[in-house]
């Protein structure tokens, strides 16, 4: 089985355009739990563009009592700004499943690239270190390069999660490149199995190119948000969740 991890950033980004709680982040985190999907996952950024503080509290408050796991993403490198705490903070103080290391500048759109642990793994270490002291398995976001890869292995992590949006864009673009975007994920995927680590993948999955994304070698777990929220606004959030637990299980 894959598992689906909902993002709900995209929520907390209507809920922001104005002042209250409507849309609520945590009824939509149960309505997702009550449709199948197996976690929640959110991406607070310093600028709390979308995802709050508090809503990480109240989400991982969800996940525990339904036992789901909890999935929060971030760059860790990025500090405590305003009422934002630093991801290192807020994590240890939330103790998700999971936390996912990602390599964001403050001021980036959206991720759009993995680690390079050529620089970054030094000082990445001590930080999984204490992540995974507190119990929480750490996921680094990697481009589907096998000697990072390998680094990744050395610097601690206990999964990757592949960048999958350049492949998302070729199956979109219909690009010639695709077959070989798709044959160095599944070489990437087939590596971290070999070295011991787990295989996450996000970033602009959907329902069209997700049917043969989830063919990639040991895939565990799949998080999405932007696609599936979208989908959400014509056919409802459940059913939304449904189609995509469904389109994970090949169905
Ligand atoms: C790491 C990753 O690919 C996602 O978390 C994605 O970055 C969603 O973040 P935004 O919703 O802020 O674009
Ligand atoms: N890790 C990827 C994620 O959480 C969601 O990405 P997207 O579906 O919003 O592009």
């Amino acid at each position: 089985m894959i598992a689906l991890s909902v993002n709900l950033n995209k929520i907390a980004l209507i809920r922001n355009s104005r002042e209250g709680n409507y849309p609520d982040v945590v009824a939509h985190g149960r309505t997702c739990l009550d449709a199948g999907a197996h976690g929640i996952t959110v991406h607070p950024r310093p600028d709390q563009r979308h995802i709050r503080p508090q809503d990480v509290r109240n989400l991982s408050a969800l996940c525990a009592s339904r036992q789901m796991e909890f999935n929060v993403e971030g760059n860790p490198f990025a500090g405590a700004v305003g009422s934002y705490p630093g991801l290192l903070p807020l994590v240890l103080e939330t103790r998700p499943q999971q936390c996912t290391l990602v390599p964001d500048s403050d001021d980036q759109l959206t991720s759009d690239h993995g680690f390079d642990l050529n620089k970054d793994g030094a000082r990445l270490e001590p930080i999984i270190r204490e992540l995974r002291d507190a119990g929480i398995r750490v996921s680094l976001f990697m481009d589907p390069d096998k000697a990072q890869i390998s680094l990744a292995k050395d610097v601690g992590a206990d999964r990757i999660e592949l960048y999958t949006g350049p492949y998302a864009e070729a199956v979109s673009n219909q690009s010639p490149a695709l077959e070989k975007i798709f044959a160095a994920h599944c070489a990437a995927a087939e590596h971290a199995l070999h070295m011991g680590l787990g295989v996450n993948a996000g970033h602009d999955l959907n329902l069209i190119n997700l049917p043969r994304y989830r063919t990639l070698p040991g895939l565990q777990e799949v998080s999405i948000g932007h696609a599936l929220t979208v989908d959400a606004i014509s056919m409802g959030m459940a059913n939304a969740v449904a189609a995509y637990v469904n389109c994970l299980a090949g169905k």
